[in-house]
């Protein structure tokens, strides 16, 4: 388990080129890195799976063709670890977060969420980015079967009470208002409080 209390856990999820990773990098930087760090739940899956196939980590953590070669292989080869131990890689990937402020940039399956609720009951908020599919083809997506209809792409479309929902369409223009009235200015509260 982390070493630290955390004041606050932001549980982000969203399609795939909704912008989880744009959105949560813009928070990064407006909390600064001594207030909040980044959780990728899929950091400590992509280094096993990389490990245990011989393949490029780095690759893997990037946004490319590389990582959507494996990304089948990589649901599935995740999903058995988690029926052995749902919350294996949670337990992983917060390890090193030292912060008040935690930013889980992709929470995708129900017992993800369980996890950090069980664990962290008074700290978890669930954040939904959202983007048209017209805006996530701009940004390189195109519907796979096999993935964007299973529980990877599909496990939080029902059943959760987001507390915040990001639009992120565009060019993200409305994205620092909404940012700014809402999850910073809340998560800029935490850290004063003792
Ligand atoms: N508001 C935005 N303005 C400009 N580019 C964006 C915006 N949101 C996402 N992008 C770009 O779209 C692509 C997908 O975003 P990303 O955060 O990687 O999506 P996800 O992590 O949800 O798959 C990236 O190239 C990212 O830079
Ligand atoms: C096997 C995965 O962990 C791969 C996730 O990789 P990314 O988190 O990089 O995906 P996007 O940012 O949405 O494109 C998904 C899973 O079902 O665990």
């Amino acid at each position: 388990m982390a070493t630290v209390e955390p004041k606050l856990i932001l549980l982000f999820s969203g399609k795939r080129k909704s912008g989880k990773d744009y959105v949560t990098d813009l928070i990064h930087k407006r909390l600064g890195p001594d207030v909040c760090c980044i959780v990728r739940l899929s950091g400590p899956l992509k280094q096993q799976y990389a490990q245990d196939h011989g393949l490029d980590f780095d690759e893997l953590l990037g946004a490319g063709e590389y990582k959507e070669k494996y990304r089948a292989d990589m649901i599935q080869w995740g999903e058995k670890q988690r029926e052995k131990d749902p919350g294996f890689f949670c337990r992983v990937a917060i390890k090193e977060a030292q912060q008040p402020i935690w930013i889980v940039s992709d929470t995708r399956r129900l017992s993800d969420l369980q996890w950090f609720w069980r664990e962290y009951p008074s700290q978890s908020r669930c954040v939904r980015v959202e983007a048209s599919e017209e805006t996530r083809r701009e940004r390189g997506w195109e519907f796979t079967t096999g993935i964007d209809d299973a529980e990877s792409e599909c496990g939080l479309d029902q059943g959760v009470d987001f507390d915040w929902i990001i639009k992120n369409e565009g060019d993200g223009s409305q994205l620092e208002e909404q940012l700014a009235t809402g999850l910073l200015s809340i998560a800029k509260e935490k850290v004063k409080e003792d």
